[in-house]
């Protein structure tokens, strides 16, 4: 069958609501939002079959964002989509992947490294996988109640299997950690098998229709075979072969890191949507007494805060592009055997994770604020989107967790660059720094990109120099990095955005040569708007490491509300163009037909409190105490 998916799954009925998912209680959110996941399912494994075909050119992407519509939330089988099939076919071997990998598998997985007592320092997981030789089996084993594992998505009450980061023993000797593959439900009667004690964790601030999960092994058995071999092998007789890097087992975070800044630029394109068409239909006070009120848009102020934000949009989908075809690059070079380019990759892909998610955050919560009071409605939708956001600064790699990673990288280049040994083209500003190279500030993009790496090489002096200072007194190594590490990330979140800054930069420019003239002018328009309002935050830091001067600031600040009043004219076709559906964006503000007030009161119709007159509490409990004296 031929089909057009956003019309085929809008037409699915029973994938849309009649009460809105807000007044269902915890149990009912993950009863509707599992029928709609299965629906879904069906649907990605017709597609994934062709079964059925699809006619339009965008598909899974439009499977994918039409789901945020259907479960205004999250889809309860994401990490299965999302990292158990990715992980299986990114880490097992050829004929793991041919077992496992089957369209209509049974197997409904989720990704389980997380524990009570461990996220971020995943070296410390206690699970543990000991190798049986006499049965050539795995024991799966939970020591202690900080190893339960806790949080994996699905989990709680639909995977029936996982793959489980856990510490390989054999014959006594600890490998380190590796992937296992586990059933924990009968496939049948969906009853936990024998040894395992799985269940969901309560409510979370978002991500409700999602039963994150908890699960313990009693010394669980499963096959030698279930541990994923592709890159790293136990034989039958025990022998271990060792992988060719020891993070590679590490590669679904890596590959997650990057998709991730994709989806947080989605999710900031559907939060400017919803706020950009509201401060268009919006109209609160005149600008000139004598005048009608305005559209709230046209205050500066509001532009100021929207703006940015259709502008980060964009920085993410096109940084999120290029780190897909470097991810896409480095892994091709890794299956060749050459491990190369890793380091860098896992260095851009730890701070730009970091940084888009904080970003995305605080743009959606900038974005609910110019709502005013509407914006803090659920109905609104931008609550929702800011709770899925916030998390990702969390999952995934804590925020400040994975800046000290790339730190790490930055420090290595520092070090070379202080020794005045040869550096890579991409740190040669490194050694600029040092022999006070500095470039005239020049009032333009290239100068801005220019003045940012002045930042990340001043930062990163200021971090190393403290370390340095730490170790001539007395530290250990880690200890002196602990007392630096504030500075450390400073300088890391410096070069994501300078990273941030010169690709969008480049690749706008790239772009613009070949689309139509006037389309062209408002990309750079967006590209210029988001390195001004950068500099213009980060002035002290340019003031501290580069040579721009206070009347460059004071320039820098005219062109960017130039720029604002150059954009605005174009500000809702800019958010127009991200082309989201009405059903996906799920918002009373943000609808295409501008009706917001007239949704607003269809919307709160729907509350069950509107349900009686009166309601019963009333009798049982208001007019007892208001009435009291009278009766
Ligand atoms: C209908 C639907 C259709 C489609 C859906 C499809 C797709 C979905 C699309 C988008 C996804 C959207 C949403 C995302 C989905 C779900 C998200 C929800 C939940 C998230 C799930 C999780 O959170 S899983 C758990 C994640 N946990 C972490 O991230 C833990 C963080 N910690 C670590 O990574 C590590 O502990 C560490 C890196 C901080 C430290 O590790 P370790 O102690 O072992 O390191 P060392 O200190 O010994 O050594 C550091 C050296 O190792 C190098 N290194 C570290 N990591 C890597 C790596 N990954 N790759 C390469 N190298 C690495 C590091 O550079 C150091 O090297 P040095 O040379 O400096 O020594
Ligand atoms: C919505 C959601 C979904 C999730 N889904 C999954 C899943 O499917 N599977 C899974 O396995 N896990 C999942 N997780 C778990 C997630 O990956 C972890 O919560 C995350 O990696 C952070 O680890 P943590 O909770 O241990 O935080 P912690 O590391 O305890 O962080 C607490 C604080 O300590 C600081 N800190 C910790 N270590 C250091 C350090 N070395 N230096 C400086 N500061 C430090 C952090 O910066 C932070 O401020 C999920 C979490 C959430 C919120």
């Amino acid at each position: 069958m031929m089909i057009h998916t956003n019309n085929y799954i809008l037409n699915i009925k029973e994938l849309w609501d009649d009460v809105p998912e807000e007044y269902l209680s915890h149990k009912e959110r993950y009863e509707n939002a599992i029928k709609k996941a299965f629906i879904v399912l069906k649907v990605l494994r017709q597609l994934h079959t062709g079964n059925i075909q699809i006619t339009d050119h965008r598909t899974p992407t439009n499977v994918y964002s039409i789901q945020d519509g259907i479960f205004r939330n999250v889809n309860p089988l994401l990490i299965h989509i999302g990292l158990f099939w990715s992980t299986i076919a990114a880490q097992a071997s050829t004929e793991q992947q041919a077992e496992w990998l089957q369209p209509d598998s049974s197997m409904i997985g989720t990704y389980v490294q997380t524990e009570l007592g461990h996220g971020s320092f995943i070296r410390g997981i206690e699970t543990t996988a000991t190798y049986d030789s006499t049965t050539d089996e795995f024991i799966l084993h939970t020591p202690r109640l900080s190893a339960y594992k806790w949080w994996p998505g699905g989990l709680g009450n639909t995977a029936n299997a996982c793959l489980v980061m856990a510490q390989l023993y054999i014959n006594g000797t600890c490998h380190g950690l590796h992937i296992f593959l586990a059933q924990i439900r009968d496939f049948d009667t969906h009853k936990p098998l024998p040894g395992i004690k799985v269940g969901e964790i309560g409510p979370k601030m978002g991500f409700n229709t999602a039963d994150n999960g908890f699960l313990g092994f009693d010394n669980h058995r499963i096959p030698r075979t279930n541990m994923l071999m592709k890159n790293v092998q136990v034989l039958r007789d025990g022998t271990y072969v060792k992988p060719k890097h020891d993070k590679l087992t590490y590669g679904s975070m890596l590959l997650t890191r990057v998709t991730l800044i994709s989806d947080l630029a989605y999710q900031l394109s559907k939060a400017a949507t919803i706020a950009v068409r509201y401060s268009a239909v919006r109209r609160q006070s005149p600008i000139k007494s004598n005048e009608p009120e305005r559209q709230i848009l046209d205050f500066v102020s509001q532009q100021h805060k929207l703006f940015i934000t259709i502008a980060s949009s964009h920085v993410y989908r096109v940084v999120g592009l290029w780190m897909w075809n470097s991810h896409k690059r480095v892994t091709a070079d890794i299956h060749e055997g050459n491990m190369g380019q890793l380091p860098e990759l896992h260095a851009l892909a730890c701070c730009l994770k970091a940084i888009s998610s904080r970003d995305a955050s605080a743009l959606v919560e900038q974005c609910r604020l110019a709502c005013g009071g509407h914006g803090y409605m659920m109905a609104s939708n931008l609550p929702q989107i800011y709770a899925y956001t916030t998390a990702a600064v969390t999952y995934e790699g804590e925020y400040t967790v994975l800046l000290l990673q790339t730190a790490r990288y930055l420090v290595k280049f520092w070090r070379l660059a202080a020794e005045h040994k040869p550096l890579p083209q991409n740190f040669a500003y490194f050694e600029d720094y040092i022999k006070k190279n500095f470039e005239q500030w020049r009032n333009s993009p290239e100068g801005i990109i220019e003045g940012f790496k002045a930042i990340v090489a001043g930062k990163t002096k200021a971090a190393y120099d403290t370390l340095q200072c730490n170790l001539r007194n007395g530290r250990e190594f880690e200890e002196a990095w602990n007392m630096a590490s504030v500075q450390l990330t400073n300088a890391s979140e410096a070069y994501a955005r300078s990273l941030l800054c010169e690709v969008f930069w480049k690749e706008t420019v790239q772009l613009s040569t070949k689309v139509s003239k006037s389309l062209a002018i408002v990309l750079e328009q967006l590209a210029e708007l988001y390195l001004m309002y950068w500099a213009l935050e980060k002035h002290g830091d340019l003031l501290l490491y580069s040579t721009i001067s206070r009347n460059d600031i004071e320039a820098l600040q005219s062109r960017y509300e130039e720029l604002l009043a150059l954009i605005r004219p174009n500000a809702v076709g800019l958010v127009d163009a991200f082309d989201i559906r009405d059903e996906v964006l799920c918002s009373t503000l943000g609808a295409y037909d501008g009706r917001v007030y007239e949704r607003m009161m269809e919307e709160a119709s729907k509350s069950p409190l509107n349900e009686d007159v009166v309601n019963e509490s009333f009798h049982k409990y208001i007019r007892p105490v208001t009435m009291k004296n009278k009766l």
